[in-house]
């Protein structure tokens, strides 16, 4: 299968080295002339094209979008041109079925909001399916957005909020592993040790909490000894509005005033 991603920043070079992990795409990319690009698609050995209408000859089976939100619909309008088997999975943020569809009216559409993890084949993904879209077409959808991590499909009005748990999570998850990482070294840990064990101890977290499928609360009691140290680190964490300041990130990553 071809594989054409759409601006290689972040989400476009962890999509393209989850999809390269798999060995199971043949991969290229298009990006504005940009030596940081080329140097990744030399590292990485995907072919490389710096304008849309290049794109035509590489007569991808799958494009995946993963320009700046603003400018997603624009970019979509110009790669029209593509045959209609082509099928379009947007990765922008507030891009919606409709906006997509008012410029590629008679091509396969498909909206997801991945993660940075999907680098390592760790992704979440929110996905939200058009209702005409072919069992076929799914199926082609599914087998790349599974080689990249977990997909939970979604309607499309529930896209946003799936994509800011999984999209905007990992760095509210970055910035409490940062905090937790300074405390240690103030505690004497030298720095990439405190790195390392607080990265451990979030993977070892979230496998726990993802195999066991118990609510997060009742992990928490089974860490939480009678009379014990993580209960006073607990009342601290509430003390400072922890929970609440989760909550609110959320909330204003939702757009909420
Ligand atoms: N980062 C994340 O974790 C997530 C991001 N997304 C979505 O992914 C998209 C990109 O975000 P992110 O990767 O963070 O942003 P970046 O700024 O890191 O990447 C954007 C990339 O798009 C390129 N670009 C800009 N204009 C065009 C154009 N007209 N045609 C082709 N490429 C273009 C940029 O090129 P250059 O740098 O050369 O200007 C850059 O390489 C957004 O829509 C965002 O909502 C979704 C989920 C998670
Ligand atoms: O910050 C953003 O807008 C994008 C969407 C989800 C994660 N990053």
């Amino acid at each position: 299968m071809k594989i054409t991603v759409i601006g290689v920043g972040n989400m476009g070079s962890a999509i393209i080295k989850g999809l390269g992990n798999s060995k199971k795409f043949t991969l290229s990319a298009m990006n504005p002339v940009n030596p940081r690009v080329s140097k990744l698609a030399d590292t990485l050995k995907f072919e490389l094209v710096n304008t849309n209408a290049d794109v035509a000859e590489l007569a991808p089976d799958v494009v995946i979008l993963t320009t700046p939100a603003p400018v997603t619909v624009a970019v979509a309008k110009e790669l029209a041109v593509l045959n209609d088997h082509t099928i379009f999975i947007s990765a922008a943020a507030g891009i919606s079925h409709n906006d997509l569809r008012a410029v590629l009216p008679n091509k396969i559409i498909a909206n997801i909001i991945p993660n940075t993890p999907v680098e390592v084949n760790a992704g979440t993904i929110g996905l939200a399916l058009p209702r005409e879209i072919t069992a076929d077409d799914i199926s082609t959808i599914m087998t790349v957005l599974d080689s990249l991590g977990d997909v939970i499909e979604v309607p499309e009005q529930q896209l946003d909020i799936i994509g800011v748990v999984g999209g905007c999570g990992p760095a509210f998850v970055d910035v409490m592993m940062d905090a937790m990482s300074d405390a240690a070294v103030k505690h004497g840990l030298d720095r990439q040790t405190a790195y390392q064990v607080v990265a451990s101890m979030v993977k070892g977290t979230g496998t726990l909490a993802y195999d066991s499928q118990l609510a997060p609360a009742l992990l928490r009691d089974q860490v939480t000894s009678p009379g014990g140290t993580t209960i006073k680190g607990v009342e601290a964490l509430e003390k400072n509005g922890f929970r609440y300041a989760i909550m609110d990130a959320v909330n204003k990553a939702t757009g909420e005033k």
